[in-house]
This record gives structure tokens, sequence and C-alpha cells, in this order.
């Protein structure tokens, strides 16, 4: 099975939380995207819900871009927002256009207040905190659906109709922004609070924020099922 290194930061964070991760990265709504059995119309209306989700995302990740210290920060934070606006939409858009839902209907879609809880907690943790609250808000996200979409490549059921929504995630290119936000987040936690990170007296709310936000993903799979 493949498995990528998303960083050493990313890698103590996960173990701090590692119940709550499997909670999200093994929800019942990742394994019928993997076996093929998640209900169509609830995939659209949660790909609808992604749709705005990203959105949100996109500004966040924007934030990242006006709280960073390095260039290199500021260069991963641009790229991340490129990454999700001109490529992990095409895949919303896409299978939306052919079930007759357009773009602008996506964007003006009513935001589910699961939808809304977690990307107003992420702007939040930015807007209240620095550049580290931010990113450990912002990385289950990223890298959740990076083991997701690399597990699934090698589990998927060859006939599942979700084959375009795992190559989005499998994808080299997916990967190396995911590899190149960990390669970042590293640096970033080493240059604030030193090689022993977790000893600091920051390292719970860092945590708190990754633990939070990585439940919230699984909220957001409880409302993909619900709609399905
Ligand atoms: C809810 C959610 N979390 C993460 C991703 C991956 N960017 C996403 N598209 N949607």
């Amino acid at each position: 099975m493949s498995v990528a290194d998303y960083g050493r930061v990313f890698a103590t964070l996960r173990a701090g939380c590692s119940e709550d991760w499997a909670a999200y990265t093994h929800h019942r709504f990742v394994a019928g995207l993997c076996d093929g059995t998640l209900p169509r119309g609830g995939f659209v209306k949660y790909l609808v819900q992604d749709y705005v989700f990203l959105v949100h995302f996109a500004r966040a990740w924007s934030l990242g871009v006006v709280k960073a210290e390095t260039l290199d920060e500021m260069k991963i934070c641009a790229r991340t927002v490129d990454a999700l606006v001109n490529h992990e939409m095409a895949l919303h858009v896409k299978t939306c256009a052919a079930e007759g839902i357009d773009e602008e209907a996506l964007f003006t879609a009513k935001e589910d207040v699961a939808n809304l809880a977690y990307t107003r907690y992420v702007m939040d943790a930015g807007l209240q905190g620095d550049f580290l609250d931010l990113i450990a808000a912002l990385a289950p996200c990223c890298f959740g659906y990076g083991e997701i979409g690399l597990r699934l490549a090698d589990e998927a059921a060859v006939d599942t109709p979700y084959a375009d929504w795992i190559k989005t995630y499998a994808d080299a290119d997916y990967q190396q922004v995911m590899v190149g936000i960990g390669q970042m987040f590293d640096a970033a936690v080493i240059r604030r609070l030193g090689a022993d990170f977790a000893a600091t007296p920051r390292w719970a709310a860092l945590q708190k924020r990754f633990t939070t936000a990585t439940q919230l993903e699984a909220g957001f799979w409880d409302m993909g099922l619900r709609a399905a």
C-alpha cells in the first residue's frame, strides 16, 4: 500500500488523536466511496457542500499568506490556494455539471451547519491565533484526504463509480502539494517552537486545534451520510 510522508509535525499531531483520526479517515462515508455502495444522490449533495467548503478553505489558506513569516510559507499557502480553486474544485464542477448543477448554483448553494461550523472554526483559528494555529486547523483537511486517496487507490472496488473522486486525491499532483505543505509545516513549527516542539507549553493548544478540526471532518462525512 502507498504511504505518504507528510512530515514529523503531522505524524505527532495524528498520534495525539489517533481515535479521532481513525473515525475521520475510516468513516462509513469513505467505505461507501471505496466499495461503491454510497448512494449517488448523497454523494452529489456532499459534493455541492464540499464546493462551498473549498471556497472557504481557499479563503483560510489566503489568510496564511497574510500570517506567514517567511517567503517559503507564503509560497506554499499561495500554491495551496491555486490547487484548491483551480484544480480540486474542477472535480466538483465537472461531476455536478453531469448532474445538471452549474457552477453558479454551486457557488450560491446554502451551507449546511456542519459545513459552516467547520470552515468558520478554521478561519477563526487563524484570525484569533498566529500562523501555527491556522495551519494546525487546516492540516486535517489536507493530509486526511491525502491518506484516504492513497488508501482507496489501492483498495477500491474496480467498478466503484467514485473512481474520479479517488483519483483526484491519490493523484501525484495532489500528493506533491500535500508533501510540500508537510515540509513547510515542519519548518514553521521548528522555527517558532524548536526541534522539541511537542515538549513546549504551546503544544497542547496546537494539538487541540488539530483534534477539533479532525472531529469536524468526521462531522462533515456524517452530514454527507444524512444527505444520502
Ligand atoms: C471536507 C473536506 N475536507 C478536505 C478536503 C480536501 N481538500 C475536502 N475537499 N473537503
